[in-house]
C-alpha cells in the first residue's frame, strides 16, 4: 500500500539506486522516499555519498543500477525541467546581476516586460534590489548564493536541490540564504538540502536524512531523528563523534 501510495502522489523516490566506481559502491540506497510538505534537509560526514544521492535526484548522474521515481514516473526530461539546483561555489554569468536573471527568463520565452517586472521581484527576494547593474562576479559570497538562489527560482522549480550552499558564509549571510529557502518552502517549492551544519538542519527541517558509507541510516521526522537518533552512526555524528 505505501509503495501504492508514495508513487502516485508528489513525491520524489529513489529505488534501489547504486553508484558504482571500481567495483565498489558509492552510494547504495535500497528506498527513500521524499514526500513530506517542509525540506528535508541531508546530514553525514565526508564522503558519505550526499552529493551523490543528490545529483542522482536532479539526474545530473545516471545511476548504474535502480532509478529515481517522480510522482510514480520514471525521473524525466520533464521531471528534470522542473528541478533546479544550487552548488556549494556559486557559478554565475560574467554578466551583471540582471543579466543572469535575465538570462535563465529568457529561455522561458518570458516577454521583455514581464523578464523586467520578474527580475525586480526575484532582486527584492534576495535583498539585492541595489546591485542590479553590478557585476555578477564582484558579489560578495553570500550575495552571489543568493543570487545563484534566484536564478534557480527563476526558473519555477517543483524541487530545488542546494547543496551545502551555506557552507562558506558567516552566520548572517546564512540566516538571509535560510530566510529564502524558508520562503520558498513555504510557496510550496520542495526543498532537498545537503548540509554539515546540525543548527542549521534544526532550523530548516521537515525531516532529515542521514547517510553514511553511501547509506541512509536513518530517515524521518527532523525532530525524532534530531534529538532521538535511531542509529548508532547518528548519534556519533550528532554527537560530534568520528564517523568512519
Ligand atoms: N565521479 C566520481 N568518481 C569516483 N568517485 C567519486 C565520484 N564522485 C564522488 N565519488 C566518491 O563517492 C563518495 C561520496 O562522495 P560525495 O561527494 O557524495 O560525498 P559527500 O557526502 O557529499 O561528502 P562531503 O560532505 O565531503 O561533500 C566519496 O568517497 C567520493 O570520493
Amino acid at each position: 500500500m505505501r509503495d501504492l501510495v508514495s508513487d502516485m502522489t508528489n513525491c520524489l523516490r529513489a529505488r534501489d539506486l547504486q553508484v558504482r566506481s571500481n567495483g565498489k559502491a558509492l552510494l547504495d540506497v535500497h528506498d527513500l522516499t521524499l514526500d513530506g510538505p517542509g525540506p528535508t534537509l541531508i546530514l553525514g560526514p565526508n564522503g558519505a555519498g550526499k552529493s551523490l544521492l543528490l545529483r542522482c535526484l536532479h539526474g545530473l548522474i545516471s545511476p548504474d543500477r535502480g532509478q529515481v521515481v517522480q510522482d510514480g514516473t520514471p525521473l524525466n526530461a520533464y521531471h528534470k525541467a522542473r528541478q533546479a539546483m544550487v552548488f556549494q561555489r556559486p557559478v554565475l554569468l560574467r554578466r551583471s546581476v540582471a543579466a543572469n536573471l535575465d538570462f535563465v527568463l529568457k529561455r522561458q520565452n518570458m516577454s521583455r516586460t514581464g523578464r523586467k517586472d520578474r527580475i525586480v521581484e526575484l532582486l527584492t527576494e534576495g535583498g539585492l534590489e541595489d546591485k542590479s547593474r553590478q557585476s555578477a562576479r564582484s558579489l560578495s559570497g553570500g550575495e552571489a548564493q543568493r543570487l545563484a538562489i534566484l536564478r534557480a527560482l527563476a526558473l519555477n522549480p517543483e524541487t530545488l536541490f542546494l547543496d551545502e550552499p551555506t557552507s562558506a558564509l558567516d552566520p548572517s549571510a546564512t540566516q538571509m540564504i535560510e530566510r529564502m529557502v524558508l520562503r520558498a518552502s513555504s510557496r510550496g517549492v520542495r526543498i532537498v538540502m545537503v548540509t554539515h551544519d546540525i543548527g542549521q538542519a534544526r532550523r530548516l527541517a521537515a525531516d532529515v536524512v542521514m547517510m553514511q558509507g553511501g547509506h541512509v541510516v536513518e530517515h524521518g521526522p527532523a525532530k525524532q531523528v534530531l534529538d532521538v537518533p535511531g542509529s548508532e552512526a547518528s548519534r556519533r555524528y550528532l554527537a560530534g563523534g568520528l564517523v568512519t
